[in-house]
């Protein structure tokens, strides 16, 4: 479960002083798919950060399982849109998802079991020995997803995982994500750009603003549980959503002010 109350923050120094987020008041249920959308530089990276403890809010409070975020919370993984930077290019890929088990203090014949199982979770079965860099862009991808899923985490985070993608990698890691997401029954926090994307994969959108950032909208996504590519994006009513979420974000653009707050002389 994530617990986000009247976070704020601001992003300081040389000068430049940027509200990023203005006050966001959030909750997403255990096991949920929530997707994030709003403009450009909205915030929603920022958003993601604090809820990782990669950053500290300047006010509210954030909490992850019922626990405040200090620092990065037990049981949460993290897939960033950098595959190619989040992978070790010097380790196997089953070296890279052992990694943080490793950390983790768990057995080595466990370790084995979890990496396996995790691979196989993607469709990369037959990758464990190859280095990250002789893979694909999209399979790269699927192996740091098939790193997180090895954590175990009750929180998933997801940063515009798919947008350095081409278009058909994007549709079938956008299924995998539903797939590992309804096996593993994780809480899931997907920040995108992309509007359809976003109404695609989630039970309910979180409309952003612009700067000073809150909550818009949280919209639940009507559409039925089993998604498809085709089927699902030709339905009436997510053409309906992913319209209304479209002039919102436009109105949002419209209303918005500058990001920065203050510039000091
Ligand atoms: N480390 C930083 N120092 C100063 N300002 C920052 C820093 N990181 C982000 N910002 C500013 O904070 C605001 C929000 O940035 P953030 O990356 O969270 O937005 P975003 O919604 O994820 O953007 P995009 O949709 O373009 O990826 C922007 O104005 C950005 O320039």
């Amino acid at each position: 479960m994530l617990e986000i109350q009247s976070l704020r923050k601001t992003y300081g120094g040389q000068g430049r002083v940027v509200e990023a987020i203005g006050d966001i008041t959030l909750t997403v249920g255990d096991g949920q798919f929530a997707c994030v959308v709003g403009p450009s530089g909205c915030g929603k990276t920022t958003l993601l950060r604090c809820l990782g403890g990669l950053l500290t809010p300047t006010a509210g409070e954030v909490k992850v399982n019922g626990q405040a975020v200090t620092g990065p919370p037990d049981g949460v993984a993290i897939v960033f849109q950098e595959y190619g930077r989040s992978l070790f290019p010097w380790l196997r890929v089953a070296e890279n998802i052992e990694l943080p088990l490793k950390s983790k203090g768990i057995a080595k014949a466990d370790r084995r079991t979890i990496v396996a199982e995790s691979l196989e979770a993607v469709s990369l079965a037959d990758a464990g020995k190859a280095y990250p860099w002789q893979l694909s862009g999209g399979m790269q991808q699927r192996v740091a997803i098939a790193r997180a899923i090895a954590f175990q985490p009750r929180v998933m985070l997801m940063d515009e995982p798919f947008a350095a993608v081409d278009a058909q990698t994007r549709a079938d890691l956008e299924d995998l994500v539903r797939t590992v997401w309804k096996q593993f029954g994780m809480t899931m926090l997907f920040v995108t750009h992309d509007i359809d994307e976003a109404v695609y994969l989630g039970q309910r959108v979180v409309v952003l603003s612009s700067s000073p950032t809150h909550v818009l909208e949280n919209l639940d996504i009507d559409l039925p549980d089993d998604r498809d590519q085709l089927k699902t994006r030709s339905d009436a009513r997510f053409v309906e959503l992913r319209s209304h979420i479209y002039a919102r974000i436009q109105e949002a653009k419209g209303a918005g002010g500058n990001a920065t707050v203050a510039t000091a002389p």
